[in-house]
């Protein structure tokens, strides 16, 4: 498999707050990584300096073989880096279709099949097409955060918190929809997440972030037994 990202000492911060403290990890094409830490330890951070929305202070991040240390958010974007952000951030005033429109307009397409594809994937959301974004279940709005980001055709997802205030029964789907993308679009995948039985049913790899740095890889036998719960990491 080829390398899809390699990040060595990667340091970011906000103003002079140092918050990444040399993150160094590489993941190959086509894989699930999970990134497991409690609140404030940077994994929102670290997603956000992925997808250029922060500036690195130091170290290099590599996509595809190509240095992207100094690339923006939009050029990242169309290299192939999409971004689901903690919260969604989905437009409650417009429909689910016009938001999954966004999407294209994000990827300047106005391919309209594209929609229709990633459609295929989210059979929760095609009776909810006319409905307005804000008037969707928080789990029905993750969903379309993660269709919307889709219809930019990433090859590499961020994906924030996913499971935040949401029902059991939606982060069954979620995790059945993501794992169905991986081999019908040959996603890869970064998903942070406090979240263990999320993160476990769905990552090849799961790493530790601790104050601003990966501190090793989590068994996923050892976090399936229990033997390695929150408490370790
Ligand atoms: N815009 C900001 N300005 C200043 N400090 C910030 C900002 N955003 C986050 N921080 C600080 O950076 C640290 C890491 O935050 P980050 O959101 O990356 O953590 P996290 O691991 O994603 O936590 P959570 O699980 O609570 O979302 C925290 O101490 C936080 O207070």
């Amino acid at each position: 498999m080829n390398t899809l990202l390699e990040v060595s000492d990667l340091r970011a911060g906000y103003g002079r707050i140092p918050i990444l403290a040399g993150v160094t990890m590489t993941m190959a094409e086509g894989e699930y990584l999970g990134i497991l830490g409690h609140n404030g330890m940077g994994k929102t951070t670290l997603l956000r300096s992925l997808m250029g929305q922060l500036p690195a202070t130091g170290g290099r991040v590599a996509f595809l073989g190509t240095d992207i240390t100094r690339k923006r958010a939009h050029e990242r974007a169309r290299m192939g880096i999409g971004l689901v952000p903690q919260g969604r951030e989905i437009f409650p005033d417009l429909s689910v279709h016009d938001n999954l429109r966004m999407g294209l307009a994000a990827a300047r397409s106005e391919d309209l099949s594209v929609i229709e594809a990633v459609l295929e994937d989210f059979p929760r959301l095609t009776p909810l097409l006319d409905r307005r974004g804000g008037a969707l279940s928080g789990g029905e709005q993750q969903l379309l955060a993660l269709a919307r980001c889709l219809c930019t055709k990433p090859k590499l997802v961020l994906l924030d918190e996913p499971t935040e205030g949401i029902q059991p029964s939606i982060i069954e789907e979620m995790i059945e929809t993501l794992l169905a993308l991986k081999k019908r679009w040959s996603l890869s995948l970064v998903a942070v997440e406090q979240n263990l039985e999320f993160i476990t049913s769905l990552s090849d790899r799961i790493l530790k972030i601790q104050k601003g740095r990966i501190t090793g890889e989590a068994g996923r036998e050892e976090l399936l037994s229990g033997q390695a719960g929150m408490g370790a990491i």
